[in-house]
């Protein structure tokens, strides 16, 4: 057994809860997204962890969500390391959108490829695939080797930013990956193996309220 990883999407935001495209759009944590976080970060500490290091994205409602999980593991001051490889997917032209409204201009099934697929890029956006193409190197060349050294690391980053990593920690195809929603504030606690497998995953709380 090697290190552990855990990984957590940042509390709802402002743009979530106007149901608003969002990607490389920089809105803040929501009082309930702070709640969120502040949630997900008393189940790490009831888990009992204490981190080596902490990454989060570029944008302020994922560096809010850590900064809160922090202050509720009793680790204020944790290195932290913030690069724009964990940012949420770009939306491109669909970014400050409502979701209903482009449901209603493009339909359904059009929207859902978009906001779910693996290499279906939203227009002047990126797909899963172009995210993954940015999240996963990052994660190879700075993370991994921090957690095969058996160090605990927590990423707070965003949802497709983390789909993309989750698709391959959980083996999940391209069809699979259609159905994996992430909830806002839910831990996930990977523990990997000598060769960077997942020997176990834990999530500390409800994901079933994800869409
Ligand atoms: O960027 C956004 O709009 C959200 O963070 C994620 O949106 P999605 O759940 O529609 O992919």
């Amino acid at each position: 057994m090697s290190g552990t990883l855990v990984l957590v999407r940042h509390g709802q935001s402002d743009w979530n809860l106007k149901n608003l495209f969002t990607g490389w759009k920089d809105p803040d944590l929501t009082e309930l997204g702070i709640q969120e976080a502040n949630a997900g970060g008393a189940a790490l500490a009831d888990y009992g962890i204490k981190f080596d290091v902490a990454y989060t994205s570029a944008l302020v409602r994922a560096q809010h969500t850590l900064k809160l999980i922090l202050d509720k593991v009793g680790q204020p001051n944790l290195e932290t390391i913030r690069d724009q490889a964990l940012n949420e997917r770009d939306y491109g032209d669909l970014s400050g959108l409502n979701k209903d409204d482009a449901r209603a201009k493009w339909g359904e099934e059009q929207v859902h490829v978009w906001r779910r697929s693996y290499d279906v890029p939203p227009p002047g956006g990126e797909s899963l695939r172009d995210t993954g193409a940015r999240v996963w190197p990052y994660y190879l060349t700075e993370i991994l080797p921090r957690v095969l050294r058996g160090e605990k690391v927590l990423v707070a980053a965003h949802g497709n930013s983390l789909r993309s990593l989750v698709m391959v920690l959980d083996k999940l195809s391209k069809e699979g990956v259609l159905a994996l929603n992430l909830a806002t504030g839910v831990p996930m606690v990977y523990k990997l193996n000598a060769d960077s497998t997942v020997a176990s995953k834990e999530v500390l709380g409800d994901m079933s309220g994800a869409h």
